[in-house]
């Protein structure tokens, strides 16, 4: 069969509440999220043996602990072919960024599949299994720019204006268990009203990671310097938001060397989606 490549995007929280801590440690959030133009690389080829093949970038995690091959075993027992799967994966978001790289992989990788093995689950079939490895997962599966309550997988559609981004990486990464295990992690955000703005929202978790590094504390004082600028989940990427891609590009242009980053626009449904029905077309 031909390979066909889906793109894994990048999603920002464009802010994130914590409203309280469940028995099993979880908490109850209020998060906006929206997907951005831009994300990882998985290609994916059918091959005539059963197994499950990674390749490309994927040296950094052991096969068994990577989301793209947690994703495809999670599937497997709904598939009605004998085929295996070759995936080709091109890391392009920093691993631990707060912008649900692995999340996104294992959301590109069970929609895809999802058609190549036959599987034919529904969209809240796949969500379902993709709530099992990580609690950003069905959004991705979604694919819609959404509100998000309880761990995540409550979504409200939402339709946001246009707008770019320039998403800055302060090459720390952040571990998402040590921020939401942290005592002093505010918990008691109160719920959003019915007349909720974006200006009165906030990333609960953006004080405490500040604290602990001052590296993301340089990078929002340097964003603030050209627009509106917050982390998105549990960091360690910062973005700033703007009206067009000259001006966020312009942002970009002029970033300090010892920081990556890249501009995008966000899109009101998921790339993924989009490049997957193309391609079913
Ligand atoms: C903070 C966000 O990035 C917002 O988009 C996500 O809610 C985190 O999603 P994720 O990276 O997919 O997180 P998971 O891999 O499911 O969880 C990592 C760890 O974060 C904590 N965790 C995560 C989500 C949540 N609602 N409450 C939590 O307390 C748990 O300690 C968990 O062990
Ligand atoms: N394919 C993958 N890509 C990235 N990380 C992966 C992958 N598979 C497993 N992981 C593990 O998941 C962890 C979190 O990765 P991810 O890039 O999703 O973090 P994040 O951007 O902070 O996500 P979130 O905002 O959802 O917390 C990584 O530190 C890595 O150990």
């Amino acid at each position: 069969m031909t390979p066909v490549s889906i793109i894994a995007p990048a999603k920002l929280n464009l802010f994130l509440h914590i409203n309280h801590q469940r028995a099993d440690g979880y908490h109850e959030l209020e998060t906006l999220f929206t997907f951005l133009d831009f994300g990882d690389e998985l290609t994916f080829t059918l091959i005539n043996e059963k197994e499950i093949i990674l390749c490309g970038d994927i040296s950094d995690i052991p096969q068994q602990d990577n989301l793209i091959y947690k994703a495809a075993l999670a599937l497997q027992p709904y598939k009605n072919t004998p085929l295996g799967i070759n995936i080709k994966l091109i890391k392009k978001l920093p691993m631990g960024g707060g912008v649900g790289g692995g999340s996104s992989d294992a959301a590109t990788t069970l929609l895809t599949l999802n058609y190549l093995w036959q599987c034919d689950l529904s969209i809240a079939e796949l969500a379902k299994i993709g709530l099992n490895l990580g609690a950003d997962v069905p959004v991705f599966i979604h694919g819609k720019t959404a509100i998000a309550q309880g761990v995540g997988e409550e979504l409200t559609s939402i339709n946001l204006p246009k707008k770019w981004y320039c998403v800055v990486f302060p090459n720390v990464h952040i571990s998402t268990a040590e921020i939401f295990t942290h005592p002093e992690l505010p918990r008691n955000t109160p719920k959003l009203s019915e007349d909720w703005k974006l200006a009165d929202t906030s990333n609960d978790c953006e004080a405490l990671v500040k604290k602990l590094n001052c590296e993301v504390e340089k990078t929002l004082l340097w964003l603030l310097k050209y627009g509106p600028s917050r982390m998105t989940g549990t960091g360690a990427c910062c973005f700033v938001e703007l009206d067009s891609q000259i001006a966020a590009q312009r942002v970009l242009n002029s970033l300090p060397s010892c920081w990556h980053g890249f501009v995008a626009p966000n899109t009101t449904i998921s790339p993924a989606h989009t490049q997957l029905e193309n391609w079913l077309k």
